[in-house]
């Protein structure tokens, strides 16, 4: 597993105003959309692509179009919708599927409750989204879907990781192609599974209290 920690002042100083707990909802969900096409830049550094050629009005000119068969982008319910609208900004012909995890706040184990993803996914490369990696159960689950299906990469963009999840990430995946990109990597967790100092409970903050 390769891990990429976001190294940015511009991505720092949302992140900071995203941890705030002042911050209220309307701008908590659009600095996660405005994090999300940062961090993209980064994750999307290996699309895969081919060269095209196209006429300019002066000459010819060598490019590039991301390949066939598209990104299969995937936010992991509910948080992880948060984050789709600036991914899709930025990678418009990706495909999206989708999946529902609930972590129980007991046992700190995901359950999947909804999975809306193409059967066959050979020779795809999916970007999963889920700005919290905590003890890394739900974005663990998630991968092994998107592998079992016959993904042939994987990379995560989180907000924020805590170390433990990055671990029991990288064990869970190991032999596998899997990046992980974070806005920032966090202390530790604390004994509730939150991340410290973290930014609380992101889809809570997304979309209010259930
Ligand atoms: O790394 P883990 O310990 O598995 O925790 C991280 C998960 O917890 C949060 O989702 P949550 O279960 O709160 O669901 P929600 O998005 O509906 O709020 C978060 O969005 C991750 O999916
Ligand atoms: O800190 C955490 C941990 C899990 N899920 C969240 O939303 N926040
Ligand atoms: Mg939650």
């Amino acid at each position: 597993m390769r891990l990429h920690v976001a190294d940015h002042p511009l991505i720092t100083h949302k992140l900071t105003v995203l941890r705030d707990a002042k911050t209220p909802s309307p701008v908590f969900r659009s600095l996660v959309e405005e994090l999300v096409t940062l961090l993209a830049y980064e994750a999307t550094r290996n699309v895969r692509t081919e060269p095209v050629e196209v006429t300019t009005p002066v000459a010819r000119a060598q490019g590039l179009a991301i390949s066939e068969p598209r990104p299969l982008v995937v936010p992991i319910l509910r948080a992880g919708l948060g984050m789709l609208e600036g991914m899709v900004k930025l990678v418009p012909t990706a495909e999206v599927g989708f999946l529902g995890m609930v972590r129980d706040e007991e046992t700190l184990l995901p359950t999947t409750y909804a999975n809306r993803l193409p059967d066959d996914l050979s020779d795809r490369q999916c970007f999963v989204l889920d700005p919290m990696l905590a003890t890394g159960g739900s974005l663990s689950a998630a991968i092994q879907f998107l592998f079992d299906r016959g993904a042939v990469d994987v990379t995560a963009i989180c907000l924020l990781g805590a170390p433990e999840g990055v671990e029991h990430v990288r064990q869970a995946t190991e032999g596998r192609d899997v990046t992980v990109v974070l806005g920032a990597l966090d202390e530790k967790l604390n004994e509730h599974g939150y991340i410290v100092p973290g930014l609380g409970d992101a889809g809570d903050r997304l979309y209010g209290l259930v």
